[in-house]
């Protein structure tokens, strides 16, 4: 396979997984580009194009263009922007575009977009034809930093969230940081809430660093790029190590069982929340009820909230607006993890800042206890 060369303000992190290693090109003008850099490594394809309203308006002309440019035709699926599109209804909608574009199993189905997009396009791709090629161009800092990388796909069900999917690796990852410029602050805020946890997963140096430093990751130049390319790192070595979640990967889910709850709880209306912002919740949510199950020290839970607070972002329950569901109905959304192992809760827990471990066997009487407690209500 050819290997195009990173031009001098990007950074490459390669995803080592065999034959279906790939790279991850980060820095501005990549979306321009993208016609060459895809060309280099996908040898005369054609594509389908999937984006959002939003981002199409801003991007897609440019992609076309750098695509066309190499001899790559494309079709384009613009679906509406937000949470509600990772549903069966527009799954079905993508994957009879690509269909109706009669591309073939060696051609490409491009994300264009944030992580709702990434998750529906991959899931397009690894379902039409038994598995098109796939290729992801992250618009959103959350995406950039997270689920373009490591090839969960999906998308939500009112049983709760990505729970049908499958696991489909991108063949190259295309993250242009100068599309962050247009992505609102909301959604800036809530991506961050992916970097840090990282730094909680196993990473304290980075978490000290990013709370030293996030006024300057918020504001854009090297500290932004070198933000995500650590985060696409320290996703990058989980996946390699566990691609498909038999052990260690679950470390990525950190806040998320939580943050999964909540979302499913307020119907994916993003207005009232959207998956970082459920995230940041969760995160501290997960150091609190360590620190009540006398794992680690309460200290560590309040450090985590101030940080997460000054940076913006919810970091209780009750910072939710609107009613929220019941602690018994967010145990029922729980029970629906896909960690739930022989009927028992798996859950990300910690020692401290950096020090996460996967928690098997947790009571849910305990869980439930923990919610009663935090319930604004
Ligand atoms: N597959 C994984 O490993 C993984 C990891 C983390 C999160 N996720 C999923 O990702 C989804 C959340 O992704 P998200 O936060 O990117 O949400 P999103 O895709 O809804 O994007 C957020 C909003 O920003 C807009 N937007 C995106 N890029 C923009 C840009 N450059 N300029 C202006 N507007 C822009 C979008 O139109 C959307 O309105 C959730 O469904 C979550 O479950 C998946
Ligand atoms: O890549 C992973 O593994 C993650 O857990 C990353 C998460 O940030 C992401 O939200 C993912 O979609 C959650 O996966 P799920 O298996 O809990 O649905
Ligand atoms: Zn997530």
């Amino acid at each position: 396979m050819t290997k195009a060369v990173a031009a001098p303000d990007r950074t490459c992190v390669r995803v080592e997984l065999g034959e279906r290693s790939y790279d991850i090109l980060i820095g501005p003008g990549l979306i321009a580009d993208a016609g060459a850099q895809i060309a280099a490594r996908l040898n005369g394809i054609n594509a389908a194009i999937i984006s959002d309203e939003t981002v199409a308006e801003l991007y897609l002309p440019i992609l076309r263009e750098g695509l066309a440019r190499e001899g790559i035709e494309s079709t384009d699926i613009v679906l509406p922007a937000g949470e509600k599109t990772k549903s069966f209804e527009h799954l079905i909608e993508a994957a009879h575009g690509v269909l109706e574009a009669r591309l073939e199993r060696g051609d490409a189905v491009i994300a264009l977009g944030g992580g709702v997009i990434g998750d529906l396009a991959g899931f397009v791709a690894s379902v039409v034809r038994r598995g098109m090629r796939f290729v992801q161009i992250p618009t959103s800092l959350l995406a950039q930093v997270d689920s373009s990388v490591g090839g969960k796909t999906g998308i939500n069900t009112g049983h709760g969230k990505n729970l049908i999917g499958a696991f489909h690796q991108p063949a190259l990852v295309l993250a242009d940081t100068a599309a962050l410029d247009t992505l609102s602050e909301r959604e800036f805020r809530a991506g961050y809430a992916e970097v840090a946890k990282y730094g909680l997963i196993d990473r304290p140096d980075f978490f000290a660093w990013l709370e030293d430093n996030w006024p300057q990751v918020f504001t854009g130049g090297p500290a932004r790029i070198e933000a995500i390319a650590t985060s696409c790192r320290a996703k990058a070595d989980v996946v390699a190590a566990d691609e498909r979640e038999n052990g260690k990967r679950a470390l990525l889910n950190l806040g998320h069982t939580f943050g999964h709850a909540l979302e499913a709880a307020v119907g994916y209306d993003g207005r009232r929340l959207v998956h970082g912002e459920a995230v940041a919740i969760g995160l501290v949510l997960a150091h609190e009820f360590s620190a009540r199950m006398n794992l680690a020290s309460p200290d560590d839970a309040r450090r985590v909230a101030a940080h997460l607070k000054a940076v913006g972002l919810p970091t209780a329950l009750g910072d939710i607006d609107g009613d929220l569901p019941a602690p018994d109905i967010l145990m029922h959304h729980i029970a629906q993890d896909k960690k739930v192992k022989r009927g028992k809760l798996t859950f990300v827990l910690t020692r401290g800042i950096g020090q996460s471990f996967i928690a098997d066997d947790v009571p849910s009487s305990e869980v439930l206890g923990f919610l009663k407690e935090k319930h604004p209500q």
